[in-house]
């Protein structure tokens, strides 16, 4: 059923209030989003199957607390609708697929669940515990679990080992450049859903990986099998790359400097890596040719996009 088009007020858990598009059915408002694909945005009541999309009366969404239940349901659809965003105006891509792919985010999924997901067909988050994790909807995370679909339409980056690690810090990269794209934005992986009694630690961190107990380094990789061979300790190295080819810098581990190039050209780079050179079992000495070869298609090849993006490679001993 065609909808009419509409713009509600979501009052998120961690945006404050945002301008939502949202879907008017016989004066009934719906969580979706015929703007973008026909995303939609459901209420799993904290069980792990059903679901149904959020409705309200008057365009007006949750309480800014988690006291209303819609408060989640509004960072989700506002999280999905900023990444539709991101990848259509950066890249000119519409949806995940290239083809208006209809999202669909999945929130209150379990009791107390302390994760978040993409399944293939959707975003799935957690409420958290309270302790570990508030609500995991933030906007790093949305874009994250959005940017996992996307990855898998494309390169098909293998989910363990090194190319399990590529796969995931593509997701911290591109969640991070969603989570700028509201207007503020840092280095950290999921700041505002982890430990809520612990003020500045996050579940990853992309400037120094390390605070978060992961290499920066390649020389300082995880061999072992656990986290299906480290694939979210090892993106740690990838990310520190992303880190110091945007903002410039100095690895921790080799102390060799990069000169940075700037956020959006860094991420234009890991974006044609990504989508148009990588394949399902690429490590990280593939994804230093795949980001080379992107940057001299876009820079050229002695370009000083070209000369950074080795550098940055080179400071955490990828060659
Ligand atoms: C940044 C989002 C994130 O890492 O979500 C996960 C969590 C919280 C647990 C296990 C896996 C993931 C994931 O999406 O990789
Ligand atoms: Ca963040
Ligand atoms: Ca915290
Ligand atoms: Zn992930």
């Amino acid at each position: 059923m065609d909808g009419v088009n509409a713009t509600g007020t979501g009052k998120s858990l961690y945006s404050g209030n945002v301008s939502i598009t949202t879907d008017l059915v016989s004066s009934v408002y719906y969580l979706r989003d015929n703007s973008r694909g026909g995303m939609y945005t459901t209420n799993m009541n904290n069980r792990t199957t059903g679901g149904s999309t959020f409705t309200d009366a008057d365009n007006v969404w949750g309480t800014n607390t988690t006291a209303n239940v819609q408060s989640a349901g509004v960072d989700a659809h506002y999280g999905a609708q900023l990444t539709w965003d991101y990848y259509l105006s950066s890249f000119g891509r519409r949806g995940i697929d290239g083809n208006g792919f209809r999202v669909l985010s999945r929130v209150h999924y379990g009791n107390r669940y302390n994760n978040a997901f993409w399944n293939g067909s959707s975003m799935t988050y957690g409420d958290g515990d309270g302790t570990t994790f508030r609500p995991l909807v933030s906007l790093d995370v949305a874009g994250h679990e959005i940017t996992h679909g996307l990855t898998e339409k494309t390169a098909g980056l293998i989910y363990s080992n090194e190319s399990g690690a590529a796969n995931e810090s593509f997701s911290d990269i591109f969640g991070t450049m969603v989570e700028y794209s509201s207007g503020t934005g840092d280095y950290l992986i999921g700041e505002d859903i982890y430990t809520p009694a612990t003020a500045g630690d996050a579940l990853r961190n992309m400037s120094n990986p390390a605070a978060e107990g992961d290499p920066d380094h390649y020389s300082k990789r995880y061999t072992g099998t656990g986290d299906n061979g480290g694939v979210h300790i090892n993106s740690g190295i990838q990310n520190q790359v992303f880190y110091l080819l945007a903002q410039g810098g100095t690895n921790r581990t080799s102390g060799q400097a990069v000169t940075g190039i700037g956020r959006p050209k860094a991420a234009a780079i890991f974006y044609r890596a990504l989508t148009v050179y990588l394949t399902p079992s690429s490590n990280f000495k593939a994804v230093r040719t795949a980001t080379l070869n992107a940057a001299r298609d876009l820079y050229g090849a002695s370009s000083a996009e070209y000369n950074a993006t080795a550098q940055a490679w080179t400071a955490c001993g990828v060659q």
